[in-house]
């Protein structure tokens, strides 16, 4: 039966200043490199290794990815960048403090913006010091100016069909390593969460989260692999 195995990155820099991320390329701390690498022992472990591996073009996913598969054994396999697994795009808010962000809009409002299916945050304005127009992974690439997770779904599940599909089909074992929105967008479509409910998922960092798909990659089942 085909398996899927959802890793999102070790924390990052921002996470551990509390900062909205986003698109903005973020790299790891040195705990995010070791939830990284504790991830790939554990798949090791349990002896869930992963065949085929995707993640973003942003290097705390990437990085988390390579620190796995090293860890456990499988920095040979075939792995795909594709920037469709990237973060949720945090729009105005990038850069900011949380914290601060929360103290000025008030609670409800940061969390209608970090958690609400379909309201997106403010928009990031053209020649923000966070816009990414300059940036050569992106050539070729429309960049939006902000994502609600709906706007992430429309990205994350049609690449999905198109590229890891297959591979899930094909028999491969799939890991993919990405961010706590586009994972969440993931686990909404595989568990079949609704709209509303999908506001109270949260992704821990550095935790393979393993789906057990039937042959049409219908979920039997979700579960932590540290709880196996
Ligand atoms: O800042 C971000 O890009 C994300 C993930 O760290 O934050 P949030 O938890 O608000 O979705």
């Amino acid at each position: 039966m085909p398996r899927l195995i959802l890793v999102r990155h070790g924390q990052s820099q921002w996470n551990l200043e509390n900062r909205f991320t986003g698109w903005w390329d973020v790299d790891l701390t040195a705990q995010g490199e070791a939830e990284a690498i504790a991830a790939g022992q554990l798949l090791a472990e349990k002896g869930v290794l992963p065949t085929v591996a995707f993640t973003s073009i942003q290097t705390r996913a990437i990085r988390t990815l390579h620190f796995a598969l090293e860890a456990a054994g499988r920095l040979w396999i075939p792995e795909t960048k594709d920037w469709r697994l990237n973060e949720r795009h945090y729009g105005g808010l990038t850069g900011l403090d949380k914290a601060e962000t929360a103290a000025r809009h008030g609670d409800e409002q940061v969390k209608i913006w970090r958690r609400s299916f379909d309201i997106p945050p403010p928009v990031l304005e053209a020649g923000s010091q966070y816009d990414l127009g300059g940036d050569a992974r992106y050539a070729g690439i429309a960049i939006p100016n902000t994502e609600s997770l709906k706007d992430t779904i429309a990205r994350v599940l049609p690449y999905y069909e198109a590229a890891i599909a297959p591979e899930l089909r094909a028999g491969e074992t799939v890991l993919i390593a990405a961010h706590g929105n586009s994972l969440r967008a993931l686990v909404k479509h595989l568990s079949n969460i609704a709209d509303a409910d999908i506001t109270g998922l949260e992704i821990p960092t550095g935790q393979p989260i393993v789906f057990e798909l039937d042959e049409n990659l219908v979920a039997l089942e979700r579960y932590y692999l540290s709880e196996r």
